[in-house]
């Protein structure tokens, strides 16, 4: 399902790479902030996950997402092949498992990028895992930026903007909290958190 690093050596687990989780609210800026961050350092692996959400224009199957339908969803979660999965603003989303372990067995830094209900299940399943929350600057500019990507129609807007409640109120929940003020300062902050740099 997802490009993996066969063939290389596993490293001594007291030598593997944290996983990191970043999480946080819909339009934050999560994406923007890990795209900048793996344009300087290709080799912090992002995690693909699964999901039943349709791809928004520019996406691709196997880069962005792995979009599954339905009943591919169902199979994946009863043949347990996802380290977590949660449902979110009607879409179900997952992380394949296998590949997550086998790059971290080969001491390749993983990040994942999930929603509160997946950072609380990596937490449970991985307490040695990093959880990193991105939080606004305000929540009005939060409402601008979901609002001014234009990617989801008002009543999707309004599904996330009430989830976003939920979330940041989990924000003491986590290891770390970054302010997406500047995309350029987060990436760099998180690189080090990852000790990439
Ligand atoms: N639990 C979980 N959440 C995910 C996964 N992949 C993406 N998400 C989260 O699902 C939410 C919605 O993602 P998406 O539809 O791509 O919207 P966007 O993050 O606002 O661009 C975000 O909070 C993502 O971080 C996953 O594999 N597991
Ligand atoms: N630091 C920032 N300052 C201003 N706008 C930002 C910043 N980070 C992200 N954005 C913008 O906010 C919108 C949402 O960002 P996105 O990365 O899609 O969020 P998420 O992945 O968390 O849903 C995008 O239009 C993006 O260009």
């Amino acid at each position: 399902m997802a490009v993996t690093p066969r063939g290389t050596t596993p490293v001594p687990p007291d030598a593997r790479p944290r996983l990191t989780v970043l999480s946080g609210p819909s339009g934050v800026g999560k994406s923007t902030v890990v795209a900048h961050m793996r344009k300087e350092h290709p080799e912090v692996w992002l995690s693909v996950s699964a999901t039943t959400r349709k791809p928004r224009p520019g996406e691709q199957h196997g880069v962005h997402y792995f979009f599954v339908s339905d009943d591919e969803m169902d199979k994946l979660i009863a043949n347990g092949e996802l380290l977590e999965w949660a449902e979110f603003a009607g879409n179900r989303y997952g992380t394949p498992r296998a590949a997550v372990l086998e790059h971290l067995e080969s001491g390749v830094p993983v990040l994942l990028e999930i929603d509160l209900q997946g950072a609380r299940q990596v937490r449970a399943s991985m307490p040695e895992a990093q959880l990193v929350f991105l939080a606004p600057p305000s929540w009005e500019e939060l409402v601008r930026r979901l609002t001014g990507r234009g990617t989801e129609p008002p009543e999707v807007i309004e599904r996330r903007l009430g989830a976003a409640k939920v979330e940041l109120a989990a924000e003491p929940e986590f290891d770390e909290t970054l302010v997406n003020t500047s995309v350029e300062d987060v990436a760099r902050e998180l690189l080090a958190l990852m000790d990439v740099v």
